[in-house]
């Protein structure tokens, strides 16, 4: 749709645009980056003729742009700039009126039925129409940019320029105008070339991206070019590790300050205390430590400094689980933001913690275990109700630094430890009388200090990862014991918990 070739162009000499070479499809959106001063707004005027060129050839639609009149271009592209002047005192609908001013007929070129509809459209969609008589420059810098989309949208063009649209914008409003400009794009194939500086919001709304560095564009594809983090600490000179967004299946960049952090090194022994009641297991570290975990509060990847294990009646069936270990947080002072959070029916008593320093790396595991729920995952084909006294909760800190790959090996090596501690206890799954791998409720968390150098494994090929297992396996294999001994002495399985151990 939009054609530059071989494009030279800029105010001084050598030229700042050297050689630009860049198709836009129809009805794509396509966002033009880089970092500042290499060469996005010079391009941007040279496209929309603010600029002459000096060499190269820009056509739309096979079109060369310089041969189309200022209506022609008027009624195919509309242009939202960083630099929209308005001299008069203009009232919002008067600004976005001008948009029609290319589809007007006739001499005296009134605005029409459809004009009028189009505009009101226009201001309602982008949420300007409460405030349609005041005057332009009354309003704030994101309100008038505001305007300045409905005046561009009221052109109804084929395609949109636009230089930096969501500058002045809070988060709200620039999600809010690009989801519309998404919106034109998906239903009305209009297509759109932005400039934009947060890489991360080019993601999620491109389709494709450019990567301008000096006045050449350096790289051209779709947003998973935005991965090649070599590619963006050259031109950015920051360190930058892609991420993945949650939900949709576009990058997402994470910057790394070059500053250091002040509190580090520190010495894990002394980095943390550990508080033991009746309702609950507390570990609270001086440092945020990086979690892996699927524990009720604080899943997947995180930092965290807390880390509990709340003791639940074993009836307990709660429908909100989440909120309710929030509340109790709450009650004792621990700020949930920074909180891996468990639950089990288990005797805190009975926690088992282990600490082991192998090779020069400090370790420590703890575990509350209770199997009523044992289950061997290769044999059940369906689960009955959760008994609650029936969970493995196993928390192991680390100080080393791991990245996020070793953090899922160690999440592994700590597995593997501890379904052989079951074996090795003969712990079965009632239902299918073999040998239970876990319970059908275990929660793991895995915390590292982030300290030393960085290890990319932590599997059962690593001492790391051996020592994880290790510890696991020990830590689980004692709390087990005293779980067993519990229900042997005290008759722990009243209720309809069975606990099997194979003979
Ligand atoms: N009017 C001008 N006259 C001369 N040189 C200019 C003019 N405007 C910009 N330049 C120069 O052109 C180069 C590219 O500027 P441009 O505005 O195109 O960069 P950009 O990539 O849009 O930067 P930013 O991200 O800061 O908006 C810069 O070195 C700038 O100093």
């Amino acid at each position: 749709m939009i054609k530059v070739q071989r494009l030279v162009g800029g105010y001084t000499y050598p030229p700042i645009i050297n050689g630009v070479d860049v198709e836009i499809e129809q009805g794509e959106f396509f966002a033009l980056l880089g970092p500042n001063g290499s060469g996005k707004t010079t391009l941007f005027k040279l496209i929309t003729g603010q600029l002459p060129i000096t060499e190269g050839r820009i056509s739309i639609s096979s079109k060369e742009i310089a041969s189309l009149s200022k209506l022609e271009k008027a009624k195919k592209i509309a242009v939202l700039t960083q630099e929209a002047h308005v001299s008069f005192d203009y009232t919002v609908e008067e600004i976005v009126s001008l948009g029609r001013y290319p589809h007007q007929k006739g001499l005296l070129k009134q605005l029409s039925k459809k004009d009028l509809d189009v505009m009101e459209e226009v201001m309602e969609l982008t949420n300007i129409h409460h405030f349609k008589t005041t005057p332009f420059r009354m309003l704030s810098g994101g309100e008038k940019q505001r305007v300045l989309l409905a005046k561009a949208l009221a052109q109804e063009p084929e395609i949109l320029l636009l230089d930096e649209p969501t500058n002045h914008l809070d988060i709200k409003h620039t999600f809010q105008m690009l989801d519309l400009l998404k919106d034109r794009q998906q239903r009305r194939g209009l297509t759109i070339f932005a400039i934009l500086h947060d890489l991360n919001v080019a993601s999620l709304y491109a389709d494709r991206i450019a990567l301008l560095h000096h006045g050449r564009i350096l790289d051209v594809g779709d947003v998973d070019t935005l991965r090649k983090a070599d590619q963006l600490k050259k031109v950015y000179e920051v360190e930058v590790t892609p991420g993945s967004h949650p939900t949709l299946p576009k990058p997402q960049l994470l910057m790394t300050p070059s500053y250091t952090d002040s509190s580090r090194p520190f010495y894990f022994k002394n980095s943390y205390r550990i508080k033991q009641t009746k309702n609950y297991f507390h570990i609270q570290f001086e440092h945020p430590l990086r979690t892996i975990s699927n524990g009720v509060i604080g899943d997947g990847i995180q930092w965290v400094k807390h880390v509990c294990n709340f003791h639940v009646d074993r009836n307990y069936n709660g429908s909100e689980p989440k909120k309710d270990l929030q509340s109790w947080m709450t009650d004792y002072s621990i700020p949930y933001v920074q909180a891996v959070g468990m639950m089990t029916a288990v005797m805190l008593e009975d926690v088992v913690i282990v600490k082991k320093e192998i090779e020069g790396i400090h370790m420590l595991a703890i575990v509350t275990a209770g199997v009523g729920n044992a289950v061997d995952i290769t044999k059940r084909s369906f689960l009955g109700a959760v008994q609650t006294v029936g969970t493995i909760n196993t928390m192991v800190f680390i100080d080393a630094h791991f990245t996020d790959g070793a953090l899922v090996n160690g999440y592994m090596s700590a597995t593997e430890g501890k379904v052989k501690a079951l074996n090795d206890l003969k712990i079965e799954d009632p239902e299918s009388h073999t040998l239970a791998t876990g319970t059908s409720t275990d929660s793991l968390v895995l915390g590292l200090t982030q300290q030393g150098e960085k290890t990319p494994y932590a599997g059962s090929g690593t001492i790391v990862g051996r020592g994880i297992g290790q510890m696991v396996y020990q830590a689980t294999h004692e709390a087990l014991k005293k779980y067993l001994k519990r229900v042997h002495e005290e008759g722990y399985r009243t209720t309809s918990e069975r606990v099997g151990v194979m003979r």
